[in-house]
């Protein structure tokens, strides 16, 4: 229908204010397409003004509407997560008005929200001083934004980050802490075990960190036993529309999904530059689009999703035991498994922060347990399968040579089965060890503990086994300490060593306490830097 200027110019009338209306009650959407229908009509319109009327002012003044409706429809397409689209708006209303207040403090915003802390900072810096007078109260957020780009921005370039205060303040639920990602000492390169992996660039002591990422999309659920597995399915489900709906609207997680193993040919996958993970990376814009392949994200998200159970155990935490949890974390999907994993991870929030769990040299490939690595090569080589791999670490090369070569093991792990009293397997399994010249300090000793540890934590616990067995069997801190060295530490192990250090008697003494804070360090990361809040880590694991 072709419509005359007057009507055209009632029609943009009418326009004007609907849209706002739809934004005030919500309406995301619905506000976007008729913001379109406006904007297409003022863009229609400007040009016929100035060579009709030659009025500047009307010129102006549809000039100012347009550069409101587009920032307008840039925080409605935020407020629905199509940022790329939204930040398009921005820029546009600010090519008409480049101090224009509102607009800046939405791009800020989403800057912020996409991690570009130095780029967001900026926005609201310019939105501040462009706009003088300004409101007290616009004043006071516009500083607390400033602020919080401030922080982040010194976290994102340090990876100097503290939970003390969240964890003396007890994990306040409602209040994660604000964290900003990190990208350390590590790089990608072709691995030996698989594909690419993960690799430190210099010497990295326990605790340290070595990158924090956000997720691009989780979920999370309290699944009780009598609800099956049906419920879950719901969950996965879920997850997997988040995923493909961020894919759909952001070009650059898109592609950097696209990046990741689908557990098939790995040898022929790309090797990233890790700048690719940087937030203020913008190379992805000169590829083109990609629509995303769901069935391709399916096997993705296969292959590369975490769980969160992991994390923060369930038990600080003070979560439901039920609790479960899902996510996608792409700088952690470059990350082997090794069943003597030299990493760790924490969940806070949407965040991930991987710290060292050994120390780890220059060149090294870091790598994750995907699975439980406390359990026997039996056990570990089922749960490799269920992954679509066989493992070849050290660990289970060392374990299934010791199979092969002697009969000894094989006789302790039918002793076990037989219900054989497991101070008995233990004293047979430590004496064996002797004599098969098991090596301490080639971590020997720790993996074949790590793979009986379900027994040594059941002894430990039974006061009649210790009774009968005790003098016999190495102290607990002993065990959890090679077991640490070997395949890491986590609280499980934390809590044998703590427990064997003070089963001694020895509360309080300064050289355990070292030993406790630095297996502490081990396994919740340096980012726990006071020791009061250590010591409350380490108070909550014992309980
Ligand atoms: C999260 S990805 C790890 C990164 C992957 N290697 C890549 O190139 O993208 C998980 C996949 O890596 C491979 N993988 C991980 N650990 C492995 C291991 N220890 N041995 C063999 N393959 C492994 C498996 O194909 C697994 O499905």
């Amino acid at each position: 229908m072709k419509i005359d200027d007057e009507e055209e110019e009632e029609l943009m009338q009418q326009l004007r204010f609907k849209p706002t209306e739809l934004l005030l009650r919500e309406e995301y959407k619905e506000s976007i397409k008729v913001y379109s229908n406006f904007i297409s009509l003022s863009k229609n319109h400007l040009p016929k003004i100035t060579s009709k009327s030659e009025n500047p002012d009307r010129f102006n003044k549809l000039q100012k509407t347009l550069c409101l409706a587009l920032s307008n429809r840039a925080d409605a397409k935020s407020k629905i997560r199509h940022y790329a689209e939204s930040l398009e708006d921005c820029n546009a209303a600010l090519e008409i008005e480049n101090t224009h207040f509102k607009t800046l403090v939405c791009k800020g915003k989403i800057l912020l929200h996409l991690n570009q802390y130095a780029n967001a900072s900026n926005c609201f810096q310019s939105a501040l001083h462009d706009n003088e007078p300004i409101q007290n109260s616009d004043f006071e957020m516009i500083n607390g934004f400033l602020d919080r780009c401030k922080k982040l921005e010194y976290q994102s370039r340090t990876g100097v980050f503290d939970l003390s205060d969240w964890v003396l303040n007890g994990f306040s639920k409602d209040q994660n802490p604000d964290l900003a990602e990190f990208i350390g000492p590590v790089e990608i390169k072709k691995s030996e075990v698989s594909g690419r992996g993960l690799f430190t660039t210099k010497n990295i002591e326990a605790g340290s960190l070595l990158f924090v990422t956000k997720a691009v999309a989780t979920d999370r659920g309290i699944f009780l036993p009598e609800c099956g597995e049906d419920s879950k399915m719901v969950m996965w489900k879920d997850f997997v529309d988040k995923i493909v709906d961020v894919a759909t609207k952001c070009r650059k997680t898109c592609d950097l999904i696209c990046r990741l193993s689908t557990g098939e040919e790995e040898e022929v996958l790309q090797v990233p530059d890790i700048s690719v993970f940087r937030p203020d990376n913008d190379d992805f814009l000169l590829t083109e689009y990609m629509k995303p392949d769901v069935a391709k994200i399916l096997n993705i998200l296969d292959v590369n999703s975490l769980t969160e159970e992991d994390g923060f155990s369930s038990k600080v935490l003070g979560k439901n035991s039920n609790y479960y949890g899902v996510g996608l974390w792409i700088l952690a999907s470059f990350i082997n498994h090794s069943c003597e994993p030299n990493a760790r991870r924490l969940h806070i929030g949407d965040h991930l922060m991987v710290h060292a769990s050994r120390d780890i040299k220059a060149g090294e490939e870091i790598f994750f347990a995907y699975f439980d690595v406390l359990t026997p090569l039996n056990k570990r080589i089922e749960m490799s399968k269920t992954w679509g791999f066989h493992c070849e670490c050290n660990r289970c090369r060392f374990e299934r040579d010791m199979f092969n070569r002697n009969q000894g093991l094989t006789e302790i792990e039918i002793l076990l089965e037989c219900g054989s009293d497991i101070g008995n397997v233990i004293v047979r399994l430590e004496e064996g060890m002797k004599r098969w010249m098991v090596k301490a300090e080639k971590r020997e000793k720790g993996y074949l503990r790590a793979s009986f540890w379900r027994i040594f934590t059941e002894a430990y616990q039974s006061e009649k086994s210790m009774q009968r067995w005790g003098r016999r069997i190495p102290p607990a801190e002993v065990v959890g300490e090679s077991v640490a060295e070997a395949v890491g530490s986590d609280e499980r192990v934390l809590k044998m060593v703590v427990d064997g250090l003070r089963r001694n008697g020895v509360i309080g003494g300064v050289v355990e306490m070292e030993k406790e804070m630095k297996l502490g360090r081990s396994v919740y990361g340096k980012v726990i830097k006071k020791r009061k809040a250590m010591k409350a880590l380490l108070e909550l694991c014992i309980r």
